[in-house]
């Protein structure tokens, strides 16, 4: 399903994907990790082509997908929806006109200035918030939202493009645990339900446990972990991190494992699973 031969991102005199090859068959929801500097934002970056790869390929569906160009390119990115840390929502904006924002690689951006959506696009903008639980927020501006609410209504954009994958950059390092479980859970649910791919930069070991089935661990730039949750023990975090004997989980915790029984149903991750 995507395949990543050799990628390799130089900046420069840095090198900050240093062939990285994946192979993923099916949709999979998978968690980066990684120190600062590690080459994680770089590598989901390239494979919506925010950043083209220095060298390598990166195929979607038997499809090379690096090297596509103008309306190509444009409808690889549609495919291919990102949410990040800052939201990137329009702040004085009204929160279904953000969520009508996700159809623009489709639309182009006269509707964006006119603000003439389609009925049909406003009916699915907030079947999509309801979906999310924030349909009451849809008239009020995105600024006077939590920062939870915020990264939900960023969800619902990138939900617009009727996505194949959802690539989620440090989605949560803004966020409060709480909100940040909230977030985590609708990521989960959105691979579970809809079967959609998700690729996930995370800081925080924890998270990438509970909520990913396959975790790839990177440093300078290099996959050194590729396994199952249970895989990932202390020690291997440890290497991946470059810590010393003295590494302590506790520091790359959101404290979010102690939730209450009111979790959606997720699927178990098992070693089967995750060697796709
Ligand atoms: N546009 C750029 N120009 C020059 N160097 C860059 C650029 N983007 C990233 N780098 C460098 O590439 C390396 C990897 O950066 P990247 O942001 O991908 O790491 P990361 O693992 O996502 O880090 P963080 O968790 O801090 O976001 C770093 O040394 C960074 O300074």
């Amino acid at each position: 399903m995507l395949t990543l031969d050799t990628v390799t991102k130089q900046f420069g005199t840095t090198r900050a994907v240093d062939s990285v090859s994946l192979d993923i068959a099916r949709p999979t929801m998978v968690g980066i990790i990684g120190a600062s500097g590690a080459g994680k934002s770089t590598l989901l970056r390239m494979l919506n082509l925010l950043e083209r790869p220095s060298a390598g390929s990166i195929a979607f569906e038997g499809r090379e997908i690096s090297t596509l160009k103008g309306s190509r390119a444009r409808g690889w990115q549609a495919q291919c929806a990102m949410i990040f840390q800052q939201f990137n929502l329009v702040p004085r904006m009204d929160v279904v006109s953000n969520v009508l924002h996700g159809t623009l690689y489709t639309t182009g951006t006269f509707r964006a200035l006119t603000a003439l959506w389609p009925e049909v696009d406003i009916r699915k903008a907030i079947s999509i918030l309801e979906r999310l639980g924030i349909a009451e927020q849809a008239p009020k501006r995105a600024e006077a939202l939590s920062g939870g609410q915020q990264q939900r209504v960023a969800i619902a954009r990138a939900l617009m493009q009727d996505p194949k994958m959802i690539l989620a950059d440090e989605p949560i390092a803004s966020l409060d645990p709480m909100n940040a479980q909230v977030v985590m859970e609708t990521l989960r649910t959105i691979h579970d339900e809809d079967g959609r791919m998700i690729v996930c930069n995370l800081h925080t070991l924890d998270t990438a446990r509970r909520y990913c089935d396959r975790i790839v661990g990177m440093r300078k730039g290099r996959v050194v972990f590729d396994g199952t949750p249970e895989q990932l023990t202390t020690g291997v975090a440890r290497d991946i991190y470059g810590a010393d004997g003295t590494f302590s989980e506790h520091a790359t915790s959101t404290e979010i494992r102690d939730r209450p029984a009111a979790a959606p149903p997720r699927k178990a991750a098992s070693p089967a699973k995750a060697a796709v």
